[in-house]
């Protein structure tokens, strides 16, 4: 029986390999993590991360074929095949500090599979890392040289938190890098053959490990970066009267551009679109390439701009100061159907009505930790946080939202009431017939909102 262990029991351990358990009844799984937490939790029926039909498939194979432990070093022993799922945050201090990714925990894993291994293994680098990390994760495996025989593979992951299991099971690509060896080749094709287990070979791309690394970072940059470019339209909309989702509309029905991925929005969030690009951008600098980088710093920037756009529309349209009024925050999390909030623009939203003294309400639909901060609140419930508020602002696009009874809302409301919607979830004319002022992002300005200035 082929046995896989992979360590980090996070948002991507956790769903790819319970799907890989799941696919592939004939392999043993085990998911490991140095956060007892998380493996508690992932033991419960609650588990830690919350990911549609994700429950489902952890209850058919846990216990069977798919087990977490806190026991590292036993499970990667035993393990012919170890994937390395750890957290690469980006590095806050030192060389490269706000740029270049935080490799502690990789090395530190890499490290500890050198100390225990006694047999030959393939190594999988599943978090997402700079290009030419395999080399510097090569040389820590071999440094005690005890004869054991490491294969490197890359093979980066590219589900999108939300649609998880969905991507897992039914993957645009899955994509394997490794040495251009007869090591190499074979390592590729024993993974190959985990993945063919349910994905049709022609999806399954094998490349070398510098393609498969560099092309995980350059499809992150490249998904930013049509967010970046439709918000930066959505500007330009409000200023000139057009209607950002009919522009999207438009423009997606070229078959050379496509529809995805081009909603408007208050900005990207989450764990990796920032830290990949940034990671991205510190690549370029240290190979001499400053006009790269900076190209695709810009769509941080974009990015930025659009947060803060958002903030300066919300207080100008409220007479130029929220200092003390109620503002409800509609959704929490960086996107729907996930209870991750790593990067959420709500967190810059915050803060920016905050620094101008609001007094803040949040709902999300996924549970959240109480917070310290005095003038935040969190709620279950949105009419509780929309209750005497001045101002809605709806940061997530959660399906709940559309159905929310607005007029019981607004009757609660203070007056005039406000709804700043960065997702584009309500409709908007409905809402102004009750009575609401509403700004929507990338549409036809509110009367209300016209001769306000709101740019960045
Ligand atoms: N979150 C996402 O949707 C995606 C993330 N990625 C990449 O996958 C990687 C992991 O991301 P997430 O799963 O979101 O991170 P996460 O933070 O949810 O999970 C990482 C886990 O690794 C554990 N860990 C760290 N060092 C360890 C060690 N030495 N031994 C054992 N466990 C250790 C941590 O305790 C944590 O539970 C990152 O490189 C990320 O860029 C790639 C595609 C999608
Ligand atoms: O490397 C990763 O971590 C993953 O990053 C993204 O996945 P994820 O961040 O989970 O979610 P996305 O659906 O990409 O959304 C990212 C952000 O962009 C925003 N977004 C997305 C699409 C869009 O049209 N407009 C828009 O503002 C979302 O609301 C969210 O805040 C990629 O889609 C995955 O392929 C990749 O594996």
């Amino acid at each position: 029986m082929v046995k896989i262990c992979c360590i980090g029991a996070g948002y991507v351990g956790g769903p790819t390999m319970a799907v890989i358990a799941l696919k592939c009844p004939k392999v043993q799984v085990v998911v490991v993590d140095i956060s007892t937490p998380r493996i508690t939790a992932w033991n419960s029926d609650q588990l830690p991360i919350y990911e549609p039909g994700l429950d489902d498939v952890v209850k058919q194979c846990k216990g069977k074929n798919l087990f977490f432990s806190t026991d590292v070093e036993k499970h990667v022993a035993e393990a012919d095949i170890v994937f390395v799922s750890v957290n690469t945050p980006t590095k806050t201090q030192g060389l490269g500090a706000g740029k270049a990714a935080d490799l502690t925990y990789w090395e530190s894993a890499a490290r500890m599979i050198a100390d225990v291994s006694k047999s030959d293994k393939i190594v999988v680098e599943k978090s997402t890392v700079p290009v030419k990390t395999a080399e510097a994760i090569e040389r820590i495996l071999t440094h005690n040289n005890k004869g054991i025989n490491f294969q490197i593979l890359s093979n980066p992951e590219f589900l999108a938190e939300g649609t998880a299991i969905k991507d897992l099971f039914n993957p645009d690509r899955v994509l394997i890098g490794g040495r251009e060896t007869s090591g190499g080749q074979k390592a590729i094709a024993a993974l190959r053959d985990v993945y063919a287990q349910w994905v049709p070979i022609d999806k399954i791309i094998c490349t070398n490990l510098w393609s498969a690394e560099l092309s995980k970072l350059a499809a992150n940059a490249f998904l930013a970066q049509r967010i970046s470019s439709v918000n930066a339209m959505s500007a330009l909309c409000e200023a000139t009267g057009a209607d950002v989702t009919q522009v999207s509309q438009a423009i997606g029905k070229d078959t050379r551009i496509g529809p995805k991925f081009l909603n408007a929005s208050v900005g990207f969030g989450g764990s990796c679109f920032q830290k990949d690009i940034l990671n991205l951008v510190y690549i370029c600098e240290c190979h001499g390439l400053a006009e790269v980088a900076n190209y695709w710093k810009q769509v941080i920037k974009i990015n930025d701009y659009q947060k803060t756009r958002f903030v300066n529309r919300i207080v100008s349209s409220m007479f130029n100061t929220v200092s003390g009024k109620k503002v409800a925050i509609l959704g929490f999390a960086f996107k729907k159907d996930t209870g991750d909030t790593r990067e959420t623009p709500a967190i810059d939203v915050c803060k920016g009505l905050i620094g101008d003294k609001a007094k803040i309400s949040i709902y999300d639909p996924q549970p959240m930790s109480p917070t310290s901060v005095k003038q935040v609140a969190c709620v279950w419930d949105a009419y509780e946080a929309t209750k005497g508020a001045h101002g809605i602002c709806i940061l997530t696009e959660w399906d709940e939202f559309k159905l929310l009874d607005y007029k019981r809302i607004f009757d609660g409301m203070e007056k005039p009431a406000f709804v700043f919607d960065g997702r584009n979830v309500v409709d908007a004319e409905k809402l102004r017939k009750i009575g609401f002022i509403v700004y929507a992002i990338g549409k036809p300005l509110d009367a209300w909102l016209k001769d306000m200035p709101a740019v960045a």
